[in-house]
């Protein structure tokens, strides 16, 4: 199966209260898009004070962690975090010389920001040999010191120039970070002395004023490892995971964690963007939107036409002039379908509106004109309540939103469908109108129907809020476009309508 959800893979020392490490990698990776998995090097007794102790499990059982995930699972990148020993960082390297990952990112962990020791001292030339198997190593200024064999640099410049000749000794890109100078700049860059011309890759930045930073080099390492997983260009991946860096420290202060040094927030950008409420599921919308209009079918069922036309005892003239107002109707409905089908956005979508308006047409059709001659319904005008719908759907088509047409359109299939299932258990051979209350009952306009709730609530679900609400009101006044329907014929009071127009006599037929 192919995917765009990069697999990585942190190799790292762990953090329970959640700011550093492991814990911070796996919540920096999804935050930047990836999918995240951990192999544990060091159990880190730490908080947001400093670190108590820590515990390196046996080597072996590194070893076991690292091969149960590369035997079964593909990985994209690899950020490599703490790894406390010379041991475990040469089983690491061993590892890695073995899978060969394509994208290697190492942050070579040796102090914690609270300033405690994360990596034994001879594990320092282990670590080199590690740095020279990496794509990317990205070094806080006193970590980079140690890899240069220096002391500690003070000024950008010097860090600049540090950065270059770390890069040429282990033949890797550098990420140069200012985050330990002072100063209100905070810049960032790529450093590459590795070929022919060595190359430095600014990235300016401003200190963002929070004593929240626990946790950062962890957090950017990762979300690089992530990015350029997808973007194969380190440049473009520097900038994003930094402006993601950045917004997570400026959340930071909205969390409650720890006295000390406490951790970014990692989720806080996009929570301030969109929030922890998700789009509703198509269902869910659909479903809303019919018990909103539960109302109006409650009226629907108790309408004398509705009772009737169950019962059987409506009266045939009502029943025609229904017909007919309903073949006026679908004339046009059907073509405010292939308005829809026009419209959409898939082909499945296009050929479903595509075949009701074929449907409305000829299938509908076929019982209309069973019980009204077609020349009778060429010279039928149409009712009040018969074109304030199809205005309303006319209108809807000539607007152009696929998506509150086809809102508009779904009445007509749920609610025929609805008051149709209901009314077939009333059907038996010798009932008068059992070609109308079969046809809505048929399983083929129940699979229809099935198909535009589904259809329209997609299209409701991945709407923006004010086209989802624009759907919801447009449904409801074409549910409500379908009671009137139903009651034109007879008036809720169950006799004829005065400002209808009046049946001639020459429509009644005798169903064949
Ligand atoms: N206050 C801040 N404002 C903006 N960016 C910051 C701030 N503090 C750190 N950063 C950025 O965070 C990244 C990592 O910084 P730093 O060099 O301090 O890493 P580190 O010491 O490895 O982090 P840690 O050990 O806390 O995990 C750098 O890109 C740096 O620019
Ligand atoms: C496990 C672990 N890795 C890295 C750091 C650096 O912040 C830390 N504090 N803890």
């Amino acid at each position: 199966m192919s995917t765009s959800i990069p697999r990585v893979l942190s190799i790292a020392g762990t953090d329970p209260t959640g700011g550093a490490g492991i814990q911070a990698d796996l919540k920096s990776i999804a935050a930047n898009g990836g999918y995240g998995m951990a192999v544990v090097t060091a159990l880190v007794a730490q908080n947001t004070v400093g670190v108590r102790s820590v515990h390196v499990p046996p080597v072996s059982f590194l070893r076991e962690q690292l091969d149960a995930v590369s035997d079964d699972v593909g990985i994209d990148a690899v950020k490599i975090g703490m790894l406390a020993t010379a041991e475990v960082t040469i089983a690491v390297d061993q590892w890695l010389a073995r899978v060969r990952p394509p994208v290697v990112v190492l942050d070579p962990v040796m102090v914690a920001t609270s300033g405690d020791r994360l990596l034994d001292a001879e594990a320092e030339q282990a670590l080199g040999d590690l740095a020279r198997r990496a794509d990317l190593v990205t070094p806080n200024v006193p970590e980079l010191a140690i890899l240069a064999g220096e002391p500690v640099a003070t000024s950008w410049d010097a860090v600049l120039e540090q950065a270059a000749r770390v890069s040429a000794r282990y033949g890797v890109l550098v990420l140069a970070k200012g985050g330990h100078l002072r100063g209100a700049d905070l810049p960032d860059a790529l450093v590459d002395a590795a070929g022919e011309t060595p190359t430095v890759t600014e990235i300016p930045g401003v200190r963002v004023d929070t004593t929240s930073t626990h946790g950062t080099g962890c957090s950017l390492s990762s979300a690089l490892a992530t990015r350029f997983a997808v973007s194969r260009d380190w440049e473009n991946a520097l900038r994003e995971s930094k402006a993601w860096l950045v917004e997570s420290l400026q959340h930071a202060d909205s969390l409650d964690v720890g006295t000390g040094h406490g951790p970014i927030h990692h989720f806080g950008g996009m929570w301030a963007r969109g929030g922890t409420a998700t789009r509703p599921s198509p269902q869910e919308v659909t479903a809303g939107w019919w018990s909103d209009v539960s109302d109006i079918r409650a009226e629907i069922d108790e309408l004398p036409f509705v009772c009737g036309l169950g019962d059987g005892t409506l009266d045939r003239d009502a029943f025609v002039w229904y017909l007919t107002q309903d073949a006026l109707y679908l004339r046009d409905y059907s073509r405010v379908l292939a308005q829809a089908s026009r419209l959409a956005p898939t082909a499945a979508e296009q050929a479903f509106w595509a075949a009701s308006a074929q449907g409305a047409i000829l299938g509908e059709m076929q019982l209309h004109e069973s019980w009204v001659p077609p020349e009778t319904i060429g010279r039928a005008a149409p009712s009040p309540t018969t074109s304030a719908y199809l205005d309303t759907l006319l209108a809807a088509g000539a607007r152009g939103d696929y998506a509150v047409l086809v809102a508009a359109l779904l009445p007509c299939f749920w609610i025929y469908h609805d008051v149709g299932q209901r009314l077939e258990r009333l059907s038996h051979p010798g009932h008068p109108y059992s070609s109308w209350l079969e046809t809505y009952a048929d399983e083929s306009f129940a699979l229809s129907t099935a198909q535009a709730v589904q259809i329209v609530g997609t299209a409701a679900a991945a709407a923006d809020e004010s086209t989802r609400t624009a759907m919801g009101e447009i449904f409801r006044v074409c549910a409500g476009h379908e009671l009137a329907f139903f009651a034109a014929p007879l008036g809720t009071q169950g006799r004829a309508v005065g400002q209808e127009p009046a049946l001639p006599g020459s429509l009644t037929r005798a169903a064949p």
